[in-house]
């Protein structure tokens, strides 16, 4: 195995043009419950996208598609960054506000990749917590960073929303937290049922915003008008 490198995507094992490698991933350590695993190999993806492209019938030697496994590894590398980082790492930072109401995060704009069909389901989330007794808060960026590193690996839209809301009650334990995703499938679009316009949204919810009718009914108005 090549050289690890490193950038903004996570760590990668540049390609030297040299398809044909087998075996398992060298450093691919899954990091516990969060799921992030080690490296991504870009030889690996290259073959295997020109793979793909004979199987589907195409000249992957073709002027226009010579460069395009190396671009698709590429793509695919950003895509899925979320595995390579640890979501403890994105709440990196708390500090104690002495606030104690519910701070509520909206419209954060949403790009995944649906596990079944690696084909995109894109929307926007809406995160929201009551922190604890002391008021511990995080950075509004937190949150949005959190949606975008569980949105880039394969994904169904209900784990992402539960990952998301259990990161953030791992990282804060707040006395509460809510999660709503809405999203469309380009796999129920392009393909299959073909329902272009077909909108998901999955919900999870913690702690006092689970328990307390109250506190949740604040939150939903919060969130009315928002939630189609
Ligand atoms: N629950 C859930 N289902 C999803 C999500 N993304 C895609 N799916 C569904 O996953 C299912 C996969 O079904 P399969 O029957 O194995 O695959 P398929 O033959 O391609 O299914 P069709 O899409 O109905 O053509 C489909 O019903 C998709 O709509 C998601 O985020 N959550
Ligand atoms: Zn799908």
């Amino acid at each position: 195995m090549g050289n690890i490198e490193g950038d903004e995507f996570g760590p990668y094992v540049a390609s030297d043009g040299e398809f044909g490698r087998d075996g398992e991933l060298d450093g691919a350590d899954v990091l516990g419950e969060t799921g992030a695993a080690g490296v991504f190999d870009a030889a690996r993806a290259e073959k295997a996208v020109r793979e793909l492209l004979i199987a589907c019938g195409e000249d992957p030697d073709r002027e226009g598609l010579q460069e395009t496994p190396a671009r698709v590894a590429r793509a695919y590398r950003e895509l899925f960054a979320g595995l390579h980082t640890d979501p403890a790492a994105v709440i990196d930072r708390t500090f104690d506000e002495s606030h104690e109401e519910l701070v509520l995060i909206t419209d954060i704009p949403m790009f995944s990749t649906c596990e079944h069909h690696l084909v995109p389901f894109h929307g926007v989330a809406h995160v929201g917590y009551i922190p604890d007794e002391h008021g511990r808060v995080t950075g509004l960026s937190k949150l949005a960073r959190l949606v975008d590193l569980y949105a880039r690996r394969p994904q169904v839209q209900e784990r992402l929303t539960s990952q998301v809301a259990d990161a953030v009650e791992r990282r804060l334990q707040p006395r509460g937290v809510i999660v709503v995703v809405e999203a469309e499938h380009l796999c129920m679009a392009m393909r299959g049922i073909r329902k272009p316009g077909a909108r998901t949204t999955t919900s999870a919810v913690r702690g006092l915003l689970k328990s307390s009718a109250s506190s949740r009914a604040e939150a939903l108005d919060l969130l009315k008008g928002r939630i189609r």
